[in-house]
């Protein structure tokens, strides 16, 4: 038989590889589509006008650290597409909707636009920029009490990759708070188990009075992802005393 390019041995192997892909990717997209559906966060965020599932994760961490009071100022690392800034405006009081509190003020960074959030200044920036963090001071005009960071590096497809990935991630927006972080602040940031945070977690003990390693109920059981919470910012000056 003729060799034609449908039925010659790399043809067939080619087609197949294709196939296997297209199957992959069917199937990994119908899975994201049925875990959407039957996700009773994604029906609250629709129901409560959020942009994500992701702001039940930090709802549940505020409701139990209270790091976002009326009158804090929060830097909010990878916004996009702006579930934590809504929460960190609600909770600040930065929209001052309430007259009797002192009013907050929310700057979110990321890579990509977002639309507006109202109350919050969103700006197009790659944190790890230069001066960077000298930006974000002025933009918010001052330290911030908080520093947010729900930051994930693209998915490599590889579990090992990601993890270190997403910590480096995290020791740079680590890096970034302690500039721009007011004594006695807070630091929360994403990371994912596995292993290679343990640098992280030192630092970070030597730089706040407490450090806690929490996943939130909102955080998917199937995701390694959980959250360092980092309380009471001691000041540069302090740490490198202890
Ligand atoms: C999981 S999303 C954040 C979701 C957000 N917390 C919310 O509630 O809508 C992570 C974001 O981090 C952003 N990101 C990743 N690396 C970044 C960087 N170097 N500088 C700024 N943003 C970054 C990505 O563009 C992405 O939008």
């Amino acid at each position: 038989m003729a060799k034609t390019p449908g039925n010659s041995g790399r043809g067939q192997r080619d087609l197949k590889v294709r196939v296997k892909t297209a199957r992959g990717r069917r199937s990994s997209s119908t899975r994201w589509l049925e875990r959407q559906l039957n996700d009773p966060y994604v029906a609250r965020a629709k129901r409560e006008g959020y942009r994500g599932r992701a702001a039940f994760k930090l709802i549940e961490l505020d409701d139990r650290f209270g790091f976002l009071k009326p009158g804090t100022r929060v830097i909010d690392l990878g916004c996009a597409p702006g579930g934590w800034c809504q929460v960190s405006v609600e909770r600040t009081n930065a929209l001052r909707s309430n007259s009797n509190k002192a009013q907050g003020f929310v700057v979110g960074l990321d890579l990509r636009e977002i639309e507006a959030v109202p109350g919050a200044e969103t700006h197009v920036l790659d944190f790890l920029d230069e001066g960077a963090d000298v930006t974000a001071k002025d933009w918010l005009g001052g330290p911030a009490d908080v520093v947010l960071s729900d930051m994930a590096a693209a998915s490599s497809g590889h579990k090992q990759t990601d993890h270190l990935r997403i910590v480096a991630l995290c020791e740079a927006a680590a890096e970034f708070a302690f500039d721009v972080l007011e004594p006695g602040g807070t630091f929360v940031a994403k990371v994912l188990a596995g292993g290679a945070e343990a640098t992280l977690q030192a630092e970070l003990k030597k730089r706040f009075e407490k450090v806690a390693n929490v996943k939130p109920p909102a955080s998917r059981s199937d995701s390694s992802e959980k959250y360092v919470v980092a309380t009471g910012f001691k000041g540069l000056a302090r740490a490198s005393d202890d």
